[in-house]
């Protein structure tokens, strides 16, 4: 009989209760045992949703991030966090995570990093060759007894953790003896490092499952049924044999301990075809398979998700599962989707199976990523639409649905009871109800998947920079300003309806002025209106193209207590009306200097919502496109010379197999460009992106031909700029000279020591000076005091490249 598990499920709280607890603590207004009990409550939470299931899953709790909890159950903590006196677990666990004060001065936190494809960030590990491993299963034998108390003694429990290779992979080597926030220039460019996998991280693994396996004797002792290892880093097509080899003894290893509960190998994301022969090799009890995958690449074998009809079926081949041990978790539905299954599709390819395994039904991967329920959901979505979908909660009803089936059948035939029957019936019913409607509003026009090419670079150079007469070395922004909670209070109370339309336009004109008006004083050569207009970069877009829906309560966790709220898109992707030009024209017609039109990018837009699953994402993407391609036109014809395209989750769109990466590299970037063919050459076309690795992108980043592109780089020391060498094709550079995610104010030195090391990649002619990315999670004070020394120091090396001239 197959047995139905997840992953995990979502822990911010249906209402983010555990986000507002949070925040409440650091700012001092709740105290720890207040903390712990929402903590408690989320937990309580997440067992009521898998009442239903065979085997409940804990461990996947945690109030910031899994990675980071691993890393303190294993005390691998940094020495520079030692000496704090934070004794407390959860204390010690913030302080790594946001960083700490200390009368030496400050201590950084750790970095953060987008974990694999998704929009969620896991803190980074920091570890050094000396690193001792202990055992610190306080939290661990907290969740597993929170669990006993709310189901008692027999239900069955896995426990869920991150496993030793993935941990290991994801974590940053440090040399040692750095003394902490000075260690990362020393050894990476950014997130270039870890996420490498970095071959010195490999020695550790070793002692690392030497603890692991002490941790699985106590998981026995605590009477857990399974322990879910998550080795998410087993889809990569890019391991090396060195990581292949050093998983399979680590895993030989933790066979060996005489009690251990049983384990099961999580591997997701994607289908792990290219390990698993390794992983037929591992010496696990089960094997969970991602038979979804996420959308993003062209898996070309089992697994592959057919994008024809709407929460397809999985494409199950049999022959390659030989070998994989005898009880499979086969991952049917899609974790990361919000659109229901075609159950009797995967019914008609499970049940071929059924009788042929022990078989383990889940989501593809962690529900995390989703939210939690529909049951809020009346009111935005529209209802046929809503018949369609599946949160978090209603997955769960679906796996439980799909086992109700497949118990029913048999080899010879196969009859579900009548009540099942009629599930299955109302389900089928609804997914009909929704596609018909999707059908009705006309959804499907193929978009043209091509761009024409602008002229040459140097030919649009010359004549931008004759129009714009910017200085050498220019100033700017990414976009937003500080997001104040007025502002907040304003677009709540507009959205409500308790404020007028002329009310609300009066206040954000009147902050788009102000925030002209500062940074003309500070000396900005290029300007921004400031983004008071919009919640979240790509909320406010989505909200104005027809195609996506918005959701009511659907927030995702982006990372520590910050969430995302991403629409869904539905039907074709078309622009009804203008979007920015009223707030981007006011804006200009406050100030002399060049305003930025400021625009979220295709590839963003479509990988920040949930997409569609019965076209593939590539179409949304080049529909959303078209949609903006006429927004930069109507800015254009507005006098609007600058224009900023963001696309900031270029990166992490980027598919997790390198076999994908050529065919993506092409359609991306040809999709950005589409937003601007047309334009005339005399208009400076800009783009953004926050994650700075693109080695492994460099070419598309370069086929988007945008005239600037401001990045991410001075957590790195600018280290970055040794990758971005002339020979890549990208023209005018904004490498981010400082870190807007830390409150730290930056001296003009520092800020012009690193616009000379940029000097010595860049020739000034093509040199920007900008932050790291926008400014809205920061304070005025904090943004203006920064921004005047970054000003500064831009003079001060421009001046000094002007006198250097003279004397040459
Ligand atoms: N989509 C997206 N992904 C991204 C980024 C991004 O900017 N957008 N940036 C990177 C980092 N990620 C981030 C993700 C979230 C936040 C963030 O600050 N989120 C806010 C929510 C943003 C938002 O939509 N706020 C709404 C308010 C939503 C809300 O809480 N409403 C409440 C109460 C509002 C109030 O009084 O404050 C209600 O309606 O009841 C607004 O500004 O208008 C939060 O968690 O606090 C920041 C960075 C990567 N991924
Ligand atoms: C996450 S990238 C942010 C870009 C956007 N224009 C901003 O400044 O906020
Ligand atoms: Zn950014």
């Amino acid at each position: 009989m197959p047995k139905t598990h997840t992953l995990g499920l979502p822990r911010i709280g249906e209402r983010r209760e555990l986000k507002k607890a949070l925040e409440s603590y650091w700012n001092g207004m709740i105290n720890r045992n207040q903390l712990r009990e929402v903590g408690l409550e989320m937990q309580r939470l997440s067992l009521r949703y898998q009442r239903e299931l065979d085997i409940v899953t804990v461990g996947d709790f945690s109030y910031y991030d899994r990675m980071l909890d691993t890393a303190l159950l294993f005390d691998a903590v940094p020495q520079r966090f030692r000496g704090l006196g934070l004794y407390d677990r959860l204390n010690l666990g913030f302080a790594l995570a946001r960083g700490a004060t200390h009368s030496d001065g400050d201590v950084e936190p750790l970095a953060m990093r987008k974990w694999f494809n998704t929009n969620y960030h896991y803190i980074v590990p920091e570890l050094d060759s000396r690193c001792s491993f202990r055992l610190f299963p306080e939290d661990v034998r907290g969740q597993i007894r929170t669990a006993r108390r709310e189901l008692g003694p027999d239900t069955p429990l896995k426990y869920a953790l991150i496993g030793p290779a993935t941990f290991l992979y994801l974590s940053s080597l440090r040399e040692t003896g750095g003394t902490g926030s000075a260690a990362g220039a020393a050894c990476c460019a950014g997130d270039a490092c870890g996420a490498a996998g970095q071959a010195g991280a490999l020695e550790l693994l070793p002692r690392l499952t030497t603890v692991y396996a002490e941790l699985l004797g106590l998981l026995a002792q605590e009477g857990v049924a399974w322990v879910q290892l998550e080795e998410p880093i087993l889809v990569l097509d890019s391991l090396s044999p060195e990581w292949l080899q050093g998983i399979e003894v680590s895993y030989r290893e933790l066979q060996e301990i005489p009690q251990a509960p049983k384990t099961l190998l999580a591997t997701y994301f994607e289908f792990a075809n290219e390990n698993l022969e390794l992983i037929a090799r591992l010496p696990v009890d089960a094997v969970h398979l991602d038979l979804v995958g996420s959308g993003w690449g062209q898996q070309v074998t089992a697994g592959a998700k057919p994008q024809t009809t709407q929460g397809s079926a999985i494409n199950l081949d049999l022959s390659r599962l030989n070998g994989l041990p005898q009880q499979l978790s086969l991952g049917v539905l899609d974790g990361r989707g919000v659109w229901k299954a075609d159950l009797d599709a995967l019914l008609e390819q499970l049940r071929l199976f059924a009788h042929r395994r022990e078989l383990l039904l889940a989501p593809s991967c962690s529900l995390l990523h989703l939210p939690y329920s529909l049951e809020s959901e009346h009111g935005l979505v529209p209802e046929p639409l809503l018949a369609g979908l599946a949160f978090a909660r209603e997955k769960l009803a679906e796996l439980v649905l799909l086992r109700q089936a497949l118990c029913a059948g048999d080899d010879a035939g196969f009859t579900p009871t009548g009540e099942t029957q009629q599930a299955l019936a109302e389900h089928r019913a609804c997914r009909a109800r929704c596609r018909e409607y999707q059908e009705q509003q006309g959804c499907n026009a193929a978009p043209a998947q091509t761009a024409p090419a602008r002229s040459p670079y140097a030919r649009r150079a010359k004549l931008q920079h004759e129009k714009l007469q910017l200085p050498l070395l220019p100033s700017t922004t990414i976009g937003s300003f500080p997001q104040t909670p007025e502002l907040r209070r304003v677009r709540r109370a507009f959205r409500r309806g308790e404020i007028t339309g002329t009310a609300y336009t009066a206040t954000i004109r009147e902050e788009i002025a102000r925030t002209i008006k500062e940074q003309e004083e500070i000396g900005l050569d290029v300007l921004v209106h400031g983004e008071p207009e919009r919640n979240d970069m790509v909320e406010y877009f989505a909200g104005h193209l027809d195609g996506f829906a918005e959701t009511g309560f659907g927030w995702v966790q982006s990372y520590g207590s910050r969430c995302v709220k991403p629409a869904i898109i539905w039907c074709d992707i078309t622009r009804p009306e203008p979007i920015t030009l009223e707030w981007i024209g006011y804006a200009q017609s406050c100030t002399d200097r060049p305003v930025k039109g400021m625009l979220t990018g295709p590839v963003t837009m479509v990988k920040w919502s949930f997409p569609r699953v019965d076209i593939p994402v590539r179409d949304q993407v080049f529909q959303t496109a078209a949609a903006l391609a006429q927004e930069v036109r109507d800015l254009e014809a507005q006098g609007t010379s600058i224009i900023q395209i963001d696309e900031a989750a270029f990166k992490e769109a980027q598919p997790l197999k390198r076999l994908d990466w050529p065919g993506y590299a092409e359609w991306a970037s040809a999709a950005f460009r589409r937003c601007s063919a047309g334009v005339q050459d005399s208009t400076q076309i800009h783009t953004h992106m926050c994650y700075s690795d693109f080695s492994t992108l460099l070419d598309a980043v370069a086929a988007m031909d945008a005239d600037v592109l401001t990045i991410e780089t001075s957590r790195s020391e600018m280290a970055l700029l040794e990758s971005l060498h002339q020979e890549a094709g990208l023209h005018e550079l904004g490498p981010g000279v400082y870190d807007i995610h830390s409150p730290l104010i930056p001296s003009t030195e520092q800020l012009a020591r690193r616009i000379r090391i940029a000097l010595g990649h860049l020739p000034p002619e093509r040199l920007w000076i900008n932050p790291d990315c926008g400014l809205k999670t920061r304070r005025w004070d904090e943004v203006r005091a920064a921004l005047r020394n970054m000003q500064q120091a831009a003079e001060l090396v421009r001046a000094e490249l002007q006198s250097g001239e003279r004397t040459a």
